[in-house]
């Protein structure tokens, strides 16, 4: 490997001479200009480089080359504030350099190029992609040929694309297709296509691992290739909780520059069986409410949900259930810290050190010791039963755009752990309260029916006899009148502990009663009887099963991102400064 990469010469920009640097870890270009003291300097980290090409290129409308002799032209990520977003938008900077010579134009070239190497060692060559056409606003195919494939063509990535014609193809691909060759997969669509990817890649690894899936305490194997994705469905929340913004380009540049994103994976297990993977919600209650109701009206696009919410609010149901949990060992941070989990978070990088302790980088050799399961004691366990109106267990934020803080603000996207979100039966108002709150920057945690824990696995099932008396509920509905419990009190919640867990933590046995207060334009729908039971919803998938045991595993994946970037945390990377690494945000 080169080591010696520093450059620096003169070079015109049009008309205009600059001093260019390469130095480290940056690529700078100032103007020479007597008059002005306060010279520009525009500095582009080596990583975040695309393309070095020689000649004046342009690449649209199409591809045109000129001046091949002593020009070169730099493709680069150029950053800009995204109105209504978490994170920033890139787009193809692209400066075309005149040198004095061939011979130095020949040198830029080459040493650009070999920092690019030394500085980006994940970038991919070779991808398979997964078109889903059917998915959002089915723009899918569109997106990829008019956006996606023109980068990658510029940076010479190939690519095998695949566009879907039934659900499931991914997955089966990745389970059983030969997949030498390639560094990554990249899929076109919403949360629904980056779960058959999430599905097919941990299968595929845990297959060829020889590990058994369906037990919970089983230490998974992270999987090798990176999952990329571009935005095109209903709620991208996937995307926009590891990027901060939907965008097609933004998405690409990341593939292209091997940006590395660790990302924690919820198993669902029922019956000593693996049920499901998630990455955003295992919800039950209001959230499993909704997406059963949106199934029925899928033709309504994106708006199903908003529409579905409203009616699922408007239903005013709660449910009885049974949440154990296990809180997080030696937590780093906490739900309600209000931290934010943003790109080179250091609560993540210390789960990534305590994971891989031999390679930071390449994460490699993989710390089974550190995401043990198996000797967990039973009385470790929390447990909490009542009347819930939605139980939610999320491994990272949930941001999207419907709630850009998301459904769990401070939660973190590679630290090992998820945050349980409790919210106990209460009057419509105060549930309305709670959601309102996702859509702002209040804390929706700060309500008395709300509770949120920093968990590394949770159990749920139904009171004893609970199920039983479920289904004749459900058979005999509409004929069952509402009793005095039901119509009386909202809230009525017992948490029971364990014998070991009594000692431990004391008693949590709680008994509330708060008079229900329907709010009057409800009374139609809220007065009619809950089913006895809810659906999960794990990200965006119903579960066929309502008791549930799900375990959190450590960075089981990888994605091309880097987490949020925040547009406020702007710093001064001067001219030439080799301390500021690719985590620099604006120059
Ligand atoms: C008053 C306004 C309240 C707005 C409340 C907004 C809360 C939004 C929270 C969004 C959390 C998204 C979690 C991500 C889940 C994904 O893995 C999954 C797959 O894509 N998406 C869904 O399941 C899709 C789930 C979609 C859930 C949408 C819920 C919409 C609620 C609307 C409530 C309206 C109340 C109106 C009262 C008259
Ligand atoms: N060719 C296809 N035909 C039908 N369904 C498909 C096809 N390809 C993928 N699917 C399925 O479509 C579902 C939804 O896809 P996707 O996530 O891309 O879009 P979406 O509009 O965001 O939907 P959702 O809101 O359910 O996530 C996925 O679960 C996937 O399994
Ligand atoms: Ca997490």
């Amino acid at each position: 490997m080169e080591t010696d990469l520093k450059l620096e010469s003169s070079v015109f920009v049009g008309n205009q001479r600059y001093r260019a640097v390469l130095t480290g870890w940056h690529f700078n270009w100032t103007e020479v200009d007597k008059k002005h003291r306060d010279k520009k300097t525009i500095s582009v980290p080596v990583a975040e480089v695309l393309a070095v090409e020689e000649g004046r290129v342009e690449i649209l409308p199409k591809k045109l080359v000129e001046d091949k002799d002593k020009d070169f032209t730099v493709f680069y990520v150029k950053r800009s504030s995204s109105r209504g977003s978490s994170g920033l938008l890139w787009r193809l900077g692209r400066t075309q350099f005149r040198c004095p010579s061939r011979v130095l134009r020949d040198q830029w070239t080459k040493h650009l190029r070999a920092a690019v190497k030394t500085h980006s060692p994940l970038r991919p060559h070779k991808l398979l992609v997964f078109i889903n056409p059917f998915g959002g606003k089915r723009k899918g195919r569109k997106i990829y040929h008019s956006v996606v494939a023109p980068l990658f063509e510029l940076v010479g990535i190939s690519s095998h694309v695949i566009v879907t014609e039934r659900a499931n193809q991914a997955r089966d691909h990745l389970l059983k297709k030969d997949l030498t060759g390639f560094d990554g997969v990249v899929c076109v669509g919403g949360d629904g296509m980056f779960g058959e990817i999430l599905h097919g890649l941990i299968g595929r690894t845990q297959q060829e691992s020889g590990l058994c899936e369906n037990d919970p305490a089983v230490t998974l194997q992270p999987c090798p290739l990176h999952i990329g994705i571009i935005p095109a469905g209903s709620t991208d929340c996937v995307c926009y909780a590891t990027v901060g913004v939907i965008d097609p380009v933004t998405s690409a540049l990341h593939i292209i520059i091997g940006d590395s994103q660790p990302l924690d994976v919820c198993s669902v297990h029922h019956a000593s069986a693996l049920v499901r993977y998630s990455v955003s919600l295992v919800g039950y209650g209001f959230y499993g409410d909704v997406l059963a109701e949106s199934e029925k009206h899928r033709w309504m696009g994106p708006l199903r949900y908003d529409y579905s919410g409203a009616v699922v609010y408007l239903s005013n149901r709660s449910y009885k259930g049974i949440v154990q949990y296990l809180p997080a060992d030696r937590p780093l941070s906490s739900p309600r810290d209000k931290t934010r989990c943003l790109s080179g978070c250091s609560v993540c990088s210390r789960s990534t050190e305590r994971l891989f302790p031999h390679s930071p980088d390449s994460g490699t050799v993989y710390s089974a010791q550190y995401s043990q399961f198996s000797n967990v004691s039973e009385g470790q366990w929390v447990s909490v039963e009542g009347r819930f109106r939605c139980v939610s267990l999320t491994c990272m934020s949930s941001c999207c755009p419907k709630s850009p803080q998301g459904l769990s603000p401070s939660a973190h996207l590679a630290d090992g752990t998820g945050d349980l979100i409790l919210v106990w039966d209460t009057n419509p108002l105060g549930f309305l309260k709670f959601l309102y709150r996702h859509t702002s920057t209040q804390d929706q945690f700060d309500l008395p029916f709300v509770e949120v824990h920093r968990v590394k696995a949770v159990r749920f099932s139904l009171a004893s006899g609970e199920e039983e008396d479920a289904y004749e509920e459900l058979a005999g509905q509409g004929s069952v009148g509402m009793d005095e419990e039901d119509r009386g009190y909202v809230e009525t919640v017992s948490r029971s502990s364990s014998q070991q867990q009594l000692a431990a933590i004391g008693t949590r046995r709680q008994m509330t009663k708060e008079l229900k207060t329907p709010s009057p334009f409800l009374c139609g729908l809220c007065c009619s009887k809950s089913p006895p039971v809810s659906v999960w919803n794990c990200d965006g998938e119903i579960l066929p099963f309502t008791e549930i045991v799900c375990r959190i595993h450590c960075q089981l994946v990888r994605l091309y991102a880097r987490g949020i970037e925040d547009g406020t945390a702007a710093h001064n990377c001067s001219e030439g400064s080799d301390k500021c690494e690719r985590r620099c945000i604006l120059h």
